[in-house]
């Protein structure tokens, strides 16, 4: 399939799947979002002189889903196969979660990290565009080094802590719920709340409060409520400032990749389609809606990947030196 000569084909037919994923078999899914394992060598003819950059959502993606949101942890078998593809491709974490929880988690500083659904990213200034938008900030690190901060939502920092004490307020009597700060978002997890009819009041509960917050909205995720500020922001646009500020902003010849399990990361997936090359995966065991183009089952097929991509880079490079 010639995607690089007809962009608007390729995506139209790779990813319509007339709305129906949810309802088929895993099988016939799978035909539509083929395994990214599966299909490595094909893919990688299609990246071969392109410049990958590679971007990873965390849980559920890095780490396995737990019952417990503070022991999401990531193997160290996993952090290595991060740590190794980020040697050989420029690397971003965009998560849902606050950035300085994700990089507690991760530990690895050859990455960069975008947390709070993108809406705080850092780059080290030496790697990116200092452009004088109005959400950008310079500040030193301890080693005397510039970096540079986009936090389009900074405005909203008060109101957010204002909204979780009265959220931590409100879950107090129901067992299981659990309030989590993600600096400029907020999670309202249930996936601990053992009866039903207790979910449901949590839910109306939320949804009743955040009546009086217009300018906060609510998305679920995975038996998650996520409250963020309503502004034209989230993993697709922190994918494309990343991109931007990296250099790759005008570029035809990168390719960029994104994995991930969640409804969040189907902006991300939307903007590659858009850019009209690179690989949108989505890291799911079950049929379900997406707009990415191949899959990965869960966290140890994305290890798996992540592994081979690596050998791949190493071989071409190798094979290119011996030339
Ligand atoms: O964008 P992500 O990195 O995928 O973050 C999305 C949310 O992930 C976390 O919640 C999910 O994982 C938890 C740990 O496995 C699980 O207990 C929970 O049910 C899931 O929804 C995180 O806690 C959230 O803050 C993130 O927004």
């Amino acid at each position: 399939m010639g995607y690089q000569q007809n962009p608007e084909s390729f995506w139209k037919s790779t990813f319509d799947d007339g709305g129906d994923a949810t309802k088929g078999s895993y099988t016939s899914w799978l035909a539509k979002h083929p395994s990214a394992l599966d299909n490595f060598d094909e893919m990688m003819k299609k990246a071969k002189g392109k410049d990958i950059v590679v971007f990873l959502d965390y849980d559920g993606t890095l780490s396995q889903i737990v019952e417990e949101p503070d022991q999401a942890f990531m193997t160290d078998a996993m952090r290595s196969a991060v740590h190794e593809v980020a040697l050989c491709f420029p690397t971003a974490i965009i998560s849902g979660r606050r950035r300085d929880k994700v990089f507690q988690f991760v530990q690895l500083k050859n990455l960069y990290y975008a947390g709070s659904h993108g809406m705080d990213i850092s780059t080290p200034s030496g790697s990116s565009k200092y452009t004088g938008h109005k959400h950008q900030t310079i500040t030193t690190d301890e080693k005397g080094n510039e970096v540079v901060h986009f936090r389009p939502a900074q405005e909203f920092l008060p109101k957010i802590q204002e909204i979780i004490k009265a959220l931590s307020d409100m879950t107090k009597g129901i067992k299981g719920a659990i309030v989590e700060d993600n600096k400029f978002c907020i999670s309202v997890h249930f996936r601990q709340v053992v009866l039903e009819e207790d979910v449901c009041i949590l839910k109306e509960r939320v949804e009743n409060m955040m009546q009086a917050y217009p300018n906060f909205r609510i998305s679920s995720g995975k038996k998650v409520m996520e409250i963020r500020p309503r502004i034209d922001w989230d993993k697709g646009r922190a994918l494309q400032y990343l991109l931007d500020t990296l250099g790759f902003g005008t570029s035809n010849n990168v390719l960029p990749m994104y994995i991930g399990d969640d409804k969040t990361d189907e902006d991300a997936f939307k903007v590659i389609r858009r850019i009209g090359q690179g690989f949108p995966i989505v890291v799911s065991s079950t049929p379900k809606q997406t707009k990415a183009a191949y899959s990965l089952r869960e966290p140890t097929e994305v290890m798996c990947f992540l592994i081979r991509l690596v050998k791949w880079k190493r071989s071409v490079s190798s094979s290119k030196s011996i030339a």
